[in-house]
């Protein structure tokens, strides 16, 4: 299990303002963090091979950062448009890479077909076998030795998250597994070129691949081989060093291929100081999403939100339901419309407030009979019918409420069982509830403080 990063400690014990003093007295330490990182053999050995290899110097070093682990700093001011990373097409792996390989033979005539991400990550464990022997030996070096995505959570961990998060984790765990399964019976096709087969290509070995796979490829459109599974695209590159850049949802990036120069470029659109961390954007993910592909949480991540289900909206309009509201008839109509409307998912609140897609929702769900046979006219309506107006405030209450309560005895269990001194999931667990929680506070504090009763945003 990786190690927990001590900003992580640091992080869920003390308060912002400690951080901000912290960061500053950071700065001044960087150079001495700077050094230490460097002088690691492994990475030392990574930069000599890359600029062995046509990788072009620049002004980025790998670095221990407190608040994110292993990153990369800027050694001298970088400004907006500056290209930062350029890789040459021969550091990719891709599956192009891998047909190229010795193993391309062999796993081309492998029924059922493979995707991508089973193609680059048994090229992965071929070559982390064949230890220094492999070209790929000072890149494989630095890799992580596990990760923190769902399929390396504790039981524990698991029956800590919130449901919806929960079914995803176990969901993702089925895919790895199902994917293993699927492709174990042809492992022993490679056995003139790995006599250890067995002990080469195992669960554990495979589990890793995938998270390598998952967490650190870039997007680069390969040929699409025919002997390729067509269901999953053949879009994915390692990119050594360049997957040392962390995430950071505040900054943009043009990350791409480059046909004329042949490399993979990154320009950076946000400046960034001389040592500070550089960051690149992933995608404007929520923390869920994060912690499911990237195994990790951002705290206060601005793309944070609650999600609710359709029946979780149901459930608050029918608990004293004096006006009829969740009548079996005028509920199926109401229903049929959100199907029409693509109203029944990506129902949120955020710090903000109700999303426009929760509120409009729950605009249906709570007309009578009258208002829902010309839902929208009364949805046009400026200000709203204010009947219809209170009835929305108050399920919409009763929805935050309850899921904050829900939220509460979650967090509270959590906090009783996950050990976040010994493990980095826990850590990020934890976030992830006290983040939700911040949110559904935050939500029904604006609610309640609404005197007027304006769910708008
Ligand atoms: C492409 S790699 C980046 C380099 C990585 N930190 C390393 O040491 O190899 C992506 C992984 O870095 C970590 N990561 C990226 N951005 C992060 C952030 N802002 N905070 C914490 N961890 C982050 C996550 O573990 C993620 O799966």
């Amino acid at each position: 299990m990786a190690a927990p990063m001590p900003g992580y400690y640091e992080m869920t014990k003390k308060g912002r303002s400690w951080r901000n003093r912290r960061r500053k007295s950071q700065k001044k330490e960087e150079g001495v963090r700077l050094a230490s990182l460097m002088s690691r053999d492994d990475n030392i050995e990574l930069m000599r091979w890359l600029r062995k290899n046509g990788f072009r110097d620049t002004h980025l070093v790998l670095t221990d950062f407190p608040d994110t682990g292993r990153g990369v700093m800027a050694t001298r001011n970088l400004k907006e448009g500056d290209c930062i990373v350029s890789l040459p097409e021969n550091l990719l792996i891709t599956t192009t890479t891998v047909v190229n390989s010795r193993l391309g033979q062999y796993i081309k005539n492998w029924k059922p077909h493979l995707t991508p991400k089973q193609v680059l990550s048994l090229f992965l464990i071929a070559e982390k076998f064949r230890g220094k022997d492999s070209f790929w030996y000072p890149y494989l070096q630095t890799l992580p030795t596990s990760y923190t995505t769902p399929s390396y959570f504790s039981t524990a961990e698991v029956d800590a998250l919130p449901p919806a998060v929960r079914e995803a984790t176990l969901q993702h765990r089925k895919v790895l597994q199902n994917s293993y399964k699927s492709l174990r019976t042809s492992l022993h096709t490679l056995e003139p070129l790995f006599p250890d087969w067995k002990t080469a290509f195992t669960f554990k070995s495979y589990r890793w691949a995938w998270a390598t796979v998952y967490t650190r490829s870039v997007y680069k459109k390969g040929p699409a081989w025919e002997f390729l599974d067509p269901s999953d695209r053949d879009v994915y590159a390692l990119a050594p060093f360049l997957d040392m850049l962390n995430h950071s949802p505040s900054v943009q990036t043009d990350t791409d291929f480059n046909v004329k120069s042949k490399c993979y470029e990154v320009k950076t659109e946000t400046a960034c100081r001389k040592y500070s961390q550089v960051f690149i954007n992933y995608d404007p993910y929520d923390n869920a999403r994060l912690l499911m592909e990237y195994g990790f949480v951002l705290p206060h991540n601005p793309h944070s939100v609650v999600k609710f289900t359709v029946d979780d909206l149901v459930a608050c309009l029918s608990v004293d339901d004096r006006n009829g509201l969740s009548n079996k008839n005028l509920l199926q109509k109401k229903m049929e419309l959100l199907s029409q409307e693509s109203l029944t998912q990506n129902l949120s609140c955020s710090t903000e407030g109700l999303s426009w897609r929760l509120q409009t929702a729950l605009q249906i769900l709570c007309m009578d009979h009258d208002s829902i046979c010309n839902w929208r006219i009364v949805l046009g309506q400026t200000p709203h019918d204010p009947a219809l107006r209170s009835t929305v405030q108050l399920v919409a209450q009763r929805l935050i409420s309850r899921r904050l309560e829900q939220h509460y005895s979650l967090t509270q269990v959590a906090e009783k069982v996950l050990n976040p001194g010994s493990s980095l999931m826990s850590i990020f667990i934890l976030m992830l509830l006290k983040e939700d929680l911040n949110i559904l506070e935050q939500s029904l504090q604006n609610m309640k403080s609404n005197t007027d009763g304006d769910l708008e945003q």
